[in-house]
Formats: C-alpha cells, sequence, structure tokens
C-alpha cells in the first residue's frame, strides 16, 4: 500500500510517560498494529548479533551477563551517566532500529499503523510518519512512575529523564498531546477523541 493513503501514527512521550499504555489501548481497542523502536532495539543487541558484538569490545566484561547477553542495566548505567557513550550506542542501534521501521512498514498491510519511537525527535524518525501524539505527564508523576516500575533510585530516574529532549519543547512538534497526568480512564478518553476525530478529518 503506498504510504500516502496511510496513517502513519508517530507515538513519542518521555520515558515511562504511558506510551506502552496507550499502544496497548490501541491495538486492544481498535486492533491497530504497533510497531515498537524498543523491541527493535532489543532485537539489534541479541546474543551474537554483530552490534552486541561491537558493544562488548568497548565496554567489556563489565556489560556481559554470565550467559552471553548484555547486561542491560549495567550499560543503562554507563550511558544514561555520560552523553559520548550514548551518542556512540546510538549509532549502532538507530540505523537498525530505522531498517526495521522501513522493512515492517512495507510489509504491514493496514491503513492506520502506530509507530512506538520513545527517541522520535532525538533520532531524526519523524519522517517515518504521518501525524505525531505525544504522551505527556508531570514531571512529579513521571519520576515516581519510573521509580515504582523499574525499581531505580530518584536520582537514576532524573539521569533518564534528563537524557532527553525536555517534554516542553516536545509539545511544539506534535500533532496530538495525551495527558496522562490523572487516571486511567481520563488517558483513554483522550485516545478516543483523539483517534476518531483525526480519523474524520482524513
Ligand atoms: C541502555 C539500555 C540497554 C537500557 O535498557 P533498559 O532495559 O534498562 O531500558 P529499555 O530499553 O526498556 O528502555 C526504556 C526507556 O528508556 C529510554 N531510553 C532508551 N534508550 C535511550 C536513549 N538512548 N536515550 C534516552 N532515553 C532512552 C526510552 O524512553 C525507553 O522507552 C537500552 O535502553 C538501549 O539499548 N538503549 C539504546 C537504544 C535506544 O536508543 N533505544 C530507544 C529506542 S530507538
Ligand atoms: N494513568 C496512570 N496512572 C497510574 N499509573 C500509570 C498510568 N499510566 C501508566 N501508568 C504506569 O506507569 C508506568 C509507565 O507506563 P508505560 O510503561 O506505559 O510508559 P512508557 O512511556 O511506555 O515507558 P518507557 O518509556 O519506559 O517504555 C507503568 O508502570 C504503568 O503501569
Amino acid at each position: 500500500m503506498s504510504n500516502n493513503l496511510r496513517r502513519l501514527i508517530g507515538l513519542t512521550g518521555g520515558i515511562a510517560t504511558g506510551k506502552s499504555t496507550v499502544s496497548r489501548y490501541l491495538a486492544d481497542t481498535y486492533q491497530l498494529p504497533i510497531l515498537d523502536a524498543d523491541l527493535y532495539a532489543r532485537e539489534a543487541v541479541q546474543a551474537n548479533s554483530p552490534i552486541l558484538l561491537n558493544i562488548f569490545k568497548r565496554y567489556g566484561d563489565r556489560v556481559r551477563l554470565p550467559d552471553g547477553n548484555l547486561n542491560r542495566q549495567q550499560l543503562g548505567e554507563i550511558i544514561f551517566n555520560n552523553l559520548e557513550e550514548k551518542n556512540w550506542l546510538e549509532s549502532q542501534i538507530h540505523p537498525y532500529v530505522r531498517n526495521r521501521f522501513q522493512s515492517e512498514i512495507e510489509r504491514t498491510d493496514a491503513q492506520t499503523i502506530v509507530l512506538a519511537i520513545p527517541l522520535l525527535f532525538e533520532a531524526k524518525m519523524t519522517d517515518l510518519t504521518t501525524e505525531i501524539w505525544l504522551v505527556y505527564c508531570s514531571s512529579q508523576e513521571q519520576i515516581r512512575r519510573l521509580i515504582e516500575r523499574d525499581k531505580l533510585s530518584k536520582e537514576q530516574a532524573i539521569a533518564r529523564i534528563q537524557s532527553q529532549i525536555p517534554i516542553e519543547e516536545k509539545v511544539a512538534w506534535a500533532d496530538v498531546i495525551l495527558d496522562n497526568s490523572s487516571t486511567l480512564e481520563n488517558l483513554f478518553r483522550q485516545i478516543d477523541d483523539a483517534f476518531c476525530q483525526s480519523t474524520n478529518l482524513k
């Protein structure tokens, strides 16, 4: 199907603001196919992949688990505290992620597809999309959710949030803003409105 006939919704937002919650709802309620950057980024570093070998070459055994897999927590400690290393890791992984999106978009036979891309702006992937939805929540709530879900310290949570472009800047670049600072019911209502309104506009 030609891409200019399709809706390619770029779903983005800060870490732990609720992107996965939104994509699950869109999949369950509207049966939309979801393509997920985090999954492709995991695939890029699966056992014995060339990118994983490069990572081991650069950081050695401290990022290698006894079973040969990547120690994600340890790599996170390195890259979320060092911009140069974050840039290096992204230069390894983002081209792979972009290629995976391009081939899955080609392969997926649906009029509307959701592309869940946390680093949509940072990784310059907006050209893959035809509209952008941003999931937002207050920074207090974002820190609380991140600490609770990933069992991070407050300092670790803040380092992760600060490694992304501030959400206030992203707001200006989005077509739809979903405010997920309160209840899930409230979020789901906003998603219904956004999906139905923009469907009617097309
Ligand atoms: C550093 C890694 C190993 C940490 O793994 P971990 O399992 O703890 O986190 P996970 O991959 O589930 O990511 C959780 C969230 O962290 C944020 N995040 C991930 N990578 C980055 C990054 N390079 N810069 C800023 N935020 C990031 C995103 O909001 C993401 O949704 C991992 O995040 C990674 O490989 N990152 C580099 C690849 C990347 O840029 N992925 C983002 C999708 S394009
Ligand atoms: N409205 C809400 N009220 C309370 N908890 C919520 C709400 N929305 C999401 N959460 C919880 O907050 C956490 C983060 O949500 P979710 O995993 O959907 O975020 P995400 O943006 O996909 O995260 P990441 O960037 O790390 O992939 C999860 O534990 C989720 O259950």
